[in-house]
């Protein structure tokens, strides 16, 4: 199978590229290395395109010629907060730009589409564990250009017979289990590497977020999911496609919810290291809990999480950033 990934050179689309690889389909990457790396691309059969998804000029003649049978699209911007203080280049970016891809797509027939989306086009959610059911009431840009998207797409394949999979990632985390890439973005904001690179002195220390949530410990839940079980579920959804499936939205996460003290602790633990810490007040749009009910993806796809492991995922995190790269490209 041809199979071209957008942002493949980026944290999640690297790891995900190196398992298309290993079932033998033929992979083209496109990514405009605003913040990914090409030392992310360890396979050297990757064809990486150097260009930006909303450019026509890269795009058009990379579908037109490329006759792929699936497009994997992660490229986008992923800073919740950074959205908030300069929205039009969330909108710009993560829905203008796609709608280029989309075009040069129904133009060269290439008509399956799988797509990162988030939890976070779900808001302040009314019930946990969350559902696809769920209402969607982003509460800020980042979440609500990801849902537009998926609206956009929706309407495509009404119009053009577009067959699209929207992934609603949970927190996604860990790194590949041999240590050769992981995650590296700049600047970074997620808990797991913040908490190690304060281990390693590479920041002076990890704030919590607030420590007066609603929740055992007073800490922020989310459902950490390992990047290698996201990598999986995109292989099934291309095979979801490839077999006819119809356009369908589905949650990835572990049904697990850790708190951030638990994160922390689990750090401990793996690096044998106390974590330094301090804590401050509650980081605006963080709602208290975020856990999947991913029981449709199990149904549908017969994906599953494999990793339920606090201690794995940020043993997977430490051993890239212990490793040959030191945990940055
Ligand atoms: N990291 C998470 O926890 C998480 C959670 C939910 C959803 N997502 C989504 O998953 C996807 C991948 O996230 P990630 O953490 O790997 O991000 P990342 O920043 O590591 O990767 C994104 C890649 O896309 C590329 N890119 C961005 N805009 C581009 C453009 N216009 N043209 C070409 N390339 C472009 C970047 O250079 C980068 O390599 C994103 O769509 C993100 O919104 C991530
Ligand atoms: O330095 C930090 C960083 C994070 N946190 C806390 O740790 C938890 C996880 O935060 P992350 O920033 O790692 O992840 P988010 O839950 O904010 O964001 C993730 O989920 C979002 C959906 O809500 C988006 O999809 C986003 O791209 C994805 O990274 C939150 O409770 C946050 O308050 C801290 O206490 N200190």
């Amino acid at each position: 199978m041809k199979i071209l990934v957008t942002g493949g050179a980026g944290y999640i689309g690297s790891h995900t590229v190196r398992q298309l690889v290993k079932t033998g389909a033929d992979v083209t990457v496109l990514d405009s290395m605003v913040y990914g790396h090409p030392a992310a691309i360890v396979d050297p059969e990757v064809k990486l395109v150097k260009g930006d998804l909303g450019d026509p000029s890269v795009v058009y003649p990379l579908l037109l010629q490329g006759n792929f049978d699936a497009v994997v699209h992660f490229a986008a911007f992923i800073n919740v907060g950074e959205s908030v203080t300069d929205p039009l280049k969330y909108y710009e970016n993560n829905i203008a730009k796609p709608l280029v891809l989309l075009r040069a797509m129904i133009t060269a027939g290439c008509k399956r589409f799988v797509f990162s989306s988030t939890c976070a086009t779900y808001g302040v959610p009314t019930q946990i564990p969350i559902p696809e059911t769920e209402k969607q009431d982003p509460i800020n840009p980042y979440g609500g250009s990801k849902l537009m998207l998926e609206k956009v797409c929706k309407d495509c394949d009404r119009a053009y017979g577009l067959k699209s999979v929207f992934l609603r990632y949970f927190n996604a985390s860990g790194c590949s289990e041999d240590g050769l890439i992981g995650e590296d973005h700049e600047p970074e904001t997620h808990l797991i590497p913040n908490i190690l690179l304060a281990v390693k002195g590479e920041r002076p220390v990890i704030e919590v977020y607030g420590t007066d949530y609603d929740t055992p410990d007073g800490t922020c839940i989310r459902d950490y999911i390992h990047v290698d079980d996201l990598a999986d579920a995109h292989l099934r959804a291309v095979d979801y496609l490839v077999k006819g499936g119809e356009t369908n939205w589905f949650n990835l996460g572990t049904g697990l919810g850790l708190s951030v003290r638990e994160i922390i602790d689990a750090a401990e633990k793996v690096t044998g290291k106390k974590v330094p810490v301090t804590y401050g007040p509650r980081r605006e749009g963080d709602p208290p809990r975020l856990i999947a009910d991913a029981r449709k993806a199990k149904d549908v796809l017969g994906w599953e999480a494999r990793c339920k492991d606090a201690f794995h995922i940020v043993d997977t995190a430490w051993k890239w950033m212990t490793g040959p790269h030191g945990g940055h490209f």
